[in-house]
């Protein structure tokens, strides 16, 4: 997660900030100008970092925003009188902001190459709107004849058209959109975009509207994007579609990466980085004629040279990424104080079903889930295991039946709302946070506060989650560690994450598909002994292969066999179970072997 600036960045930045500030001072207009305009797409540059490097969404339509900001100035200023500095930028930040929501309102919907492509079209969309249409003077780009002042009682405080006065306007805004974007992405809202980021599956099945984060985030970067928009149509008074045109959204995404995406200032050094590298190689009497003619062969190479050399970008050349802490071996877990027994949930399915083209993969099953107990799944592969828990998570709509937790019919509940109603579920191949800690693993699954999308401080709950975590990692006898980074961990470990998880986000109805999986024999006895720790306040679902395990663990086994509920019942009544063994010792001699 992003983590406070190492002493060579505040160093760095503390000399940036001071030249910045000093600029106007021991500079002519030229090059005053040329850093407003900077600062201004550093400003952009930034927003954009909020939805790549913050939420892993890659918008190639995000110059629209801007575009919209520097429109919105137009239409607010008077023919010939300034327009108000605040309304100016007030409606900048407006316009921005809700175009994104908008245009985020359809493209959030979708993931990966379609999020691309439904930023780049929205974005031509409105590209096109002002270039093909005449509420804006068309193709040709509008004058804003006046530019904004700020006046009080006859007096100006503010007037844009003094070039040092708006060129502090810009530096100001630049160092407060970074501050808010900053204190955004630290909060338990931005941790979420972090998650969703990293594993936008898990975070659904944690809970987690992802839509709605993804889309406050679009909404959110839109605005900043407008603002900076406003500010660039103050620079030279003239506005045109090219502001929108997608090949400022190029640009800005080769900013974002040349900075270093995630880390919020790094884009803002590849803003600086590249304006300044491509003001230099437009000046004939520096670089020569033939360098000058062709620059953006120059700016090109130097892009492909600067990403080969530093993946994490400029940030990464500061160290700007944390350390990993190494790998600590693996210790037995803590002892656990004794917990108070909780009576958890119960599941049930009536009639269930669920066919893939024709395909019956879970077949009329109707069983009911006792509360704190283990129930183990078995049957052989292709059983219809994996579909069936899919279906009782949510992560599959199914067919025909239904899915009951406790009273609650949950039948059509996306998976969000199910791990809300207190479900969590652990998948075949671990599903965690790799590049996050453990602890940071846990934070997430505990913050999940039911609703509330704009949490943006820790504070009141910070003692009962820092709880919620420390209590899941003694459970899962991860208590020591803690600070060690999940992908790190050995597979047993991961599994047990997994599972930690699950207890801090408080579910009480734990599915999970093949624990063991992978495990020595020593984990094994490990996550054995924690599952049957576990119903003392939890209902555990678990499907398992190993049938050593599932005969230590279980308090009922229930068979599936092509789809079909095949038999249930206690484990010695399985175990005994002609049918049972008939149909499963093709594909576990082990069960027969343990019976
Ligand atoms: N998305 C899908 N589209 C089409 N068929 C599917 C899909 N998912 C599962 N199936 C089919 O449904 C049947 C049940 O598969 P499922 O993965 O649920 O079985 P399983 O018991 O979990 O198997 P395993 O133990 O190997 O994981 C199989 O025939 C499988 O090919």
């Amino acid at each position: 997660m992003l983590t406070r600036p190492n002493l060579v960045v505040v160093l760095f930045f503390t000399l940036l900030l001071g030249c910045l500030l000093a600029l106007p001072f021991v500079a002519g207009p030229y090059p005053v100008k040329l850093m407003t305009r900077i600062v201004i797409i550093a400003t952009f540059v930034l927003s954009l970092d909020l939805l790549i490097g913050v939420t892993g969404l890659v918008s190639f339509g995000h110059a629209a925003f801007f575009g919209c900001g520097a429109y919105a100035v137009y239409f607010v200023s008077p023919e010939a009188e300034a327009a108000n500095v605040i309304v100016a930028l007030g409606a900048g930040l407006l316009a921005g902001g809700l175009a994104a929501l908008v245009v985020g309102a359809f493209a959030t919907l979708t993931r990966g190459f379609y999020f691309i492509m439904v930023t780049l079209a929205a974005g031509q969309m409105l590209f096109a709107l002002f270039h093909d249409t005449d509420i804006a003077k068309g193709s040709d780009g509008a004058y804003i004849n006046v530019k904004p002042e700020l006046t009080l009682a006859g007096l100006t405080l503010l007037d844009f058209s003094d070039r040092r006065q708006f060129y502090y306007v810009c530096v100001v805004v630049l160092i407060a959109a970074y501050g808010l974007l900053l204190a955004l992405v630290r909060s338990p809202f931005g941790r979420v975009l972090q998650g969703i980021r990293a594993n936008e599956v898990r975070m659904s099945s944690l809970g987690y509207d992802t839509y709605r984060y993804k889309l406050a985030a679009f909404t959110i970067a839109g605005m900043v994007a407008g603002l900076a928009g406003a500010l660039f149509a103050s620079i030279d008074g003239f506005v045109t579609p090219d502001l929108l045109n997608w090949h400022q959204s190029g640009l800005a995404i080769m900013m974002v990466v040349l900075g270093g995406a995630g880390t919020l200032f790094g884009p803002i050094l590849g803003a600086l980085a590249y304006s300044s590298l491509e003001e230099l190689l437009k000046t004939a009497s520096i670089v020569g004629s033939f360098v000058a003619d062709h620059w953006r062969l120059g700016t090109g190479a130097t892009l492909i040279a600067a990403v080969l050399m530093s993946p994490d970008g400029l940030a990464g050349l500061l160290n700007w990424r944390r350390k990993q802490p190494q790998a600590t071996p693996a210790r037995p877990p803590a002892d656990e104080p004794q917990r108070p027994a909780k009576t958890a949930k119960a599941l049930a399915t009536n009639h269930l079903s669920k066919n893939f083209n024709g395909i019956a993969a879970v077949s009329d099953v109707t069983v009911t889930f006792e509360p704190n107990k283990v129930h183990a799944i078995i049957g052989p592969n292709g059983a219809g295991k994996t579909t069936f828990t899919n279906l009782l998570s949510g992560a599959l709509p199914a067919s025909a039946g239904s899915v009951q937790i406790d009273e609650l019919d949950v039948t059509g509940w996306p998976a969000y709302r199910i791990a809300r109603a207190g479900l969590g579920r652990s998948y075949q191949r671990t599903n965690i946070f790799p590049r996050f800690t453990v602890r940071e693993n846990c934070a997430l699954a505990a913050q999940l506060d039911k609703g509330a999308l704009w949490r943006l401080r820790d504070a009141p709950y910070r003692t009962r989650e820092q709880a919620a975590v420390d209590r899941a990692l003694r459970v899962a006898g991860l208590a020591d560690r803690g600070d060690t980074i999940a992908g790190r961990m050995s597979n047993g470990e991961q599994r047990q994450l997994e599972i930690a998880m699950l207890i801090a986000s408080g579910a009480d109805l734990l599915i999970l598909d093949e624990p063991l999986a992978g495990m020595g024999p020593e984990e094994t006895q490990r996550v054995v002994a924690l599952l049957r720790d576990l119903v003392r306040d939890h209902t555990v679902i678990v499907i398992e292969h190993d049938m050593d395990a599932v005969f230590a663990a279980a308090d009922t086994l229930t068979v599936l066999v092509q789809g079909k509920l095949f038999a249930r019942g206690r484990p010695d009544e399985i175990r005994r179970n002609e049918a049972v063994l008939e149909a499963y010792l093709g594909h576990h001699a082990k069960m027969k072997e343990s019976a």
